[in-house]
């Protein structure tokens, strides 16, 4: 019986991918093999030994102290993409929301009384301090090409949008899912003094962090609209603020409020409502539910974060899989001792990444106790599973 523990609402239609018959399913278990988390913030949980596999239900993993689950050999998944159109419409949203004041004007009216002539007069006079603007012709910079920039990108194409992008990073798969009217920017700083509005959506890591602070914000145009769809600490809060208070910049539309931005009559703050949709939340549910089961029974790895992905049809009559340090000899260690047991190899594949290595190891032969308990004896060796 394999052991799952959640640490948010993950999707029923998701969780019902782990057949009852070999798995328990829980929010409360003590040593699970797996974990399936959203938003919890995993940093200072204590983590039992037995987790093998960590399936983040959604894009951004920061909140999972992924470098030290690499060093215990656990696997950390995502699902990637699976939740960009639930993004791309709440940007779009968000955009539409800047661009004609729809928030003020809403609390506007809803503020309004009096009888339906003194309404209208109050309507009619006030609605002189919302004129927004349209969207064709203005410039909207995306920073951050992937999954959900791409989409966002495409989009405002569609809406009439000049639209600047900028990936150093970029994936040939994602250039090919670009609009081809997405022109390049030459760097960040040059998308950010060229467009009206500028939406992000990288990563938060310690090269994003406050990747927008007072400098970057100087060279936006006056008058600007930012968007924050991606994460809290990748701008300066109290710049963005100074920046609004200034004048600077328009509105700032994000989905992350806080302290520091509440209340401030330019900021529009949504509750971090990006992948709340029920499409997005059973997406996300189903794909790493489904990584965690390939990787559990089958140990193949796909979409994972810290480690190679891989994947091999079974063969052979079992299956061996050993994560270690990525240093010289390991797999003429491995193999030794499978040779001292008598097992063959039917098929073996290695590879790392980021200091760890993964093989998957199939074998004809009695895969006792014997030969794990050995490869696990192995210097270097921080994980063996026989399956
Ligand atoms: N608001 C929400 O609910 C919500 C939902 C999903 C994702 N997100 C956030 O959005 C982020 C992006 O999601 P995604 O699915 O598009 O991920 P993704 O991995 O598909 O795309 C991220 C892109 O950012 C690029 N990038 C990284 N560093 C960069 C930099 N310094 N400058 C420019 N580009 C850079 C990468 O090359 C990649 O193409 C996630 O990491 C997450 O934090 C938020
Ligand atoms: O990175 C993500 O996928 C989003 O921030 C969604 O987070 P959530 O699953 O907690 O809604």
């Amino acid at each position: 019986m394999y052991k799952i523990l959640t640490l948010n609402n993950i999707s029923p239609k998701g969780l019902s991918r782990f057949p009852l018959d070999h798995y328990e399913v829980s929010s409360e278990m003590r040593e699970p093999d797996a974990v399936v988390v959203r938003s919890f913030k995993m940093h200072d949980m204590a983590l039992a030994d037995t987790v093998k596999a960590i399936g983040r239900a959604g894009a951004g993993v920061n909140n999972i102290p992924v470098e030290a689950m690499t060093a215990q050999g656990v696997v950390v998944f995502n699902a990637p993409g699976a939740n960009a159109n639930a993004v791309k419409e709440l940007v779009l949203a968000g955009i539409l929301l800047a661009a004609r004041h729809i928030c003020a004007a809403w609390d506007y009216t809803r503020g309004l009384a009096g009888t339906d002539a003194e309404l209208n007069k109050q309507v009619e006079e006030g609605k002189k301090k919302f004129a927004g603007f349209e969207l064709p012709g203005r410039t909207l910079g995306v920073l951050g090409l992937g999954a959900i920039g791409v989409k966002v990108a495409n989009a405002a194409r569609a809406l009439g949008m000049n639209v600047l992008g900028y990936d150093p990073h970029m994936t040939v798969d994602r250039a090919w899912q670009l609009d081809s009217g997405v022109q390049q920017a030459a760097g960040i700083d040059d998308l950010l003094a060229r467009s009206d509005m500028v939406t992000f959506h990288v990563p938060l890591n310690d090269a994003t962090r406050h990747l927008i602070r007072a400098d970057r914000l100087r060279i936006m145009k006056p008058g600007a609209v930012l968007l924050n769809f991606a994460r809290e600490g990748i701008v300066d809060e109290a710049a963005v603020v100074e920046a609004l208070n200034q004048g600077h910049l328009r509105t700032y539309v994000c989905d992350f409020p806080s302290n520091t931005l509440q209340g401030h009559p330019k900021v529009i703050a949504l509750p971090h409502l990006g992948a709340s949709t029920q499409e997005a939340e059973e997406n996300c549910a189903i794909m790493v539910a489904d990584q965690i089961r390939d990787y559990l029974e089958n140990g193949n790895i796909r979409h994972s974060v810290n480690f190679p992905d891989m994947s091999l049809p079974r063969a052979g009559s079992s299956r061996l899989t050993v994560i270690n340090s990525n240093r010289p000899d390991m797999v003429g260690q491995i193999s030794h001792v499978l040779g001292q047991n008598s097992i063959n190899i039917v098929h073996m594949v290695n590879e790392s990444r980021n200091g760890v290595a993964y093989n998957l190891i199939d074998v004809e032969g009695n895969l006792d106790g014997e030969a794990a308990r050995g490869i696990a004896a192995i210097d270097g060796v921080l994980k063996v599973r026989v399956l």
